[in-house]
């Protein structure tokens, strides 16, 4: 994804301030940065979820491969099957392990049911959740730990056969042991999609990520490797963030 000259107003107020950056395949880019910094709406932008809060404004380009997200003619069900999302708070739908997962594929038109078995069960092997799920596909989603329930939500997202995964704080409501598997699982992730996270956590982001975006007030102050931002960061800025002077 390419991101181009980005500005984000939400009414007056100026949330992200003349962003630039391409974000690359097959890797793990990693948002950090003090609260309020603009992370999240930063990550909310790949995939137009702020089209959702009433007076927002989207100044600049973003694109995917070359097609342009904002552009009117641009379907965004067609762009949140491309960029799929995972949230803070695992939110599985009150429905079963099975319907979860099989939604997206279904609102996308797939009916037939040894087909939609296929792209459950590999969903929930590429979530790193199937031989925990695999006796108990009809049990509900929601009656499951807080760290499955996670992987269920990134099941469900690489359904949809997306080619960018964005996660917004993902282990942040887990437990250690939770955050070890899921940490785990982007790694893994990685070889088939592109992974954006946000994560308060710099150890998680040193540990996990390619590359690092330090935001500061809605301005990217540094982007670059994970382990330049981690070992010799450029801007004194960024240096005294991840020495924890602030923060
Ligand atoms: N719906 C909204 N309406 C108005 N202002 C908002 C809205 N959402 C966020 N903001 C403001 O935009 C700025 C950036 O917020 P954002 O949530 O993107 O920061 P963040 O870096 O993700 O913070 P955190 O780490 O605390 O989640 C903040 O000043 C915040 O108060």
């Amino acid at each position: 994804m390419q991101i181009k000259d980005l500005d984000f107003y939400y009414g007056d107020f100026q949330a992200l301030k003349n962003i630039n950056m391409d974000i690359e395949e097959n890797i793990v880019t990693a948002f950090i940065g003090p609260s309020g910094c603009g992370k999240s709406t930063f990550i909310k932008t790949l995939n137009r979820m702020q089209d959702l809060v009433p007076g927002t404004k989207v100044d600049g380009t973003i694109t995917l491969d070359s097609d342009d997200i904002y552009s009117k003619d641009y379907d965004v069900n067609i762009l949140r099957k491309r960029v799929g999302m995972v949230f803070q708070h695992p939110n599985p739908f009150p429905k079963s392990i099975y319907d979860n997962i099989a939604y997206g594929p279904r609102t996308h038109g797939i009916k037939d049911s040894h087909e939609l078995d296929h792209i459950v069960e590999e969903s929930l092997r590429g979530a790193a959740i199937w031989d925990e799920v695999k006796d108990k596909l009809q049990r509900k989603a929601t009656d499951i730990s807080g760290g499955q329930q996670q992987r269920i939500c990134i099941a469900r997202a690489i359904a949809n056969n997306p080619e960018v995964l964005l996660m917004d704080e993902p282990t942040s409501a887990l437990d250690p042991i939770s955050t070890n598997k899921i940490e785990d699982l982007i790694q893994e992730l990685k070889q088939k999609y592109t992974v954006v996270i946000v994560t308060h956590n710099m150890q998680q982001a040193a540990r996990i990520s390619d590359k690092t975006a330090f935001f500061l007030t809605g301005e990217v102050i540094e982007f670059d490797d994970t382990e330049k931002i981690f070992s010799n960061p450029n801007d004194q800025r960024t240096n005294d963030y991840i020495s924890g002077r602030f923060g």
